[in-house]
């Protein structure tokens, strides 16, 4: 229910708040939940993991790594129903040799070839500061998982999303 989609968001925005405020990037949080139990399954904020990461990323990386795997390997293993709750839509344009989230997403299909995760919750559209406008949500949503916006956090969002840029 509705209330259960804020509850999580806000646990993705406790994330995002332990994010490196950096002038050249969001500070995001992301959360990995397994949706026929309700169970979190990771978190994560921008550059929690070594490298230039992403919250979104840092949660496969982090699941993967539980279960001795690769990032790219993380579908093996997601439940078959997972969603992921991120304060801010994934990214469809990286800087130079970074995968965008949206493609690490789409990419988690299991041994049957089915996609693990069918949802993305997402509290606020990308500000087009970085990128211009961002095309992740058509994306995703063609490859058949669906993008639901979470309303009742933006102001909150962006403020942290936005903390180490000059005013
Ligand atoms: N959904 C999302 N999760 C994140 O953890 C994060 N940092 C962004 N931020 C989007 C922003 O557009 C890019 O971070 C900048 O464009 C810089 O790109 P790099 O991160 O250096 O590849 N977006
Ligand atoms: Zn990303």
């Amino acid at each position: 229910d509705p209330n259960d989609h804020l509850q999580y968001m806000r646990l993705a925005l406790d994330q995002a708040q332990e994010s490196p405020p950096k002038p050249t990037n969001f500070c995001v949080g992301a959360l990995l939940v397994d949706a026929d139990t309700g169970t979190i399954l990771e978190r994560g904020y921008t550059l929690e993991c070594e490298g230039n990461t992403h919250a979104e990323q840092c949660c496969l990386i982090k699941f993967a790594k539980a279960h001795g795997l690769p990032e790219e390997r993380v579908g093996e293993v997601l439940p078959a129903d997972t969603v992921i709750y991120t304060t801010m839509e994934p990214c469809n344009k990286r800087s130079v040799g970074n995968i965008p989230c949206v493609d690490r997403l789409i990419r988690t299909k299991g041994p049957d070839g089915r996609l693990r995760i069918k949802k993305v919750y997402l509290g606020v559209k990308e500000p087009e500061k970085f990128v211009g406008a961002n095309e992740g949500i058509a994306k995703l949503q063609q490859h058949g998982i669906e993008c639901i916006h979470v309303p009742g956090l933006e102001e909150r969002i962006l403020q942290v999303a936005t903390a180490g840029h000059e005013t």
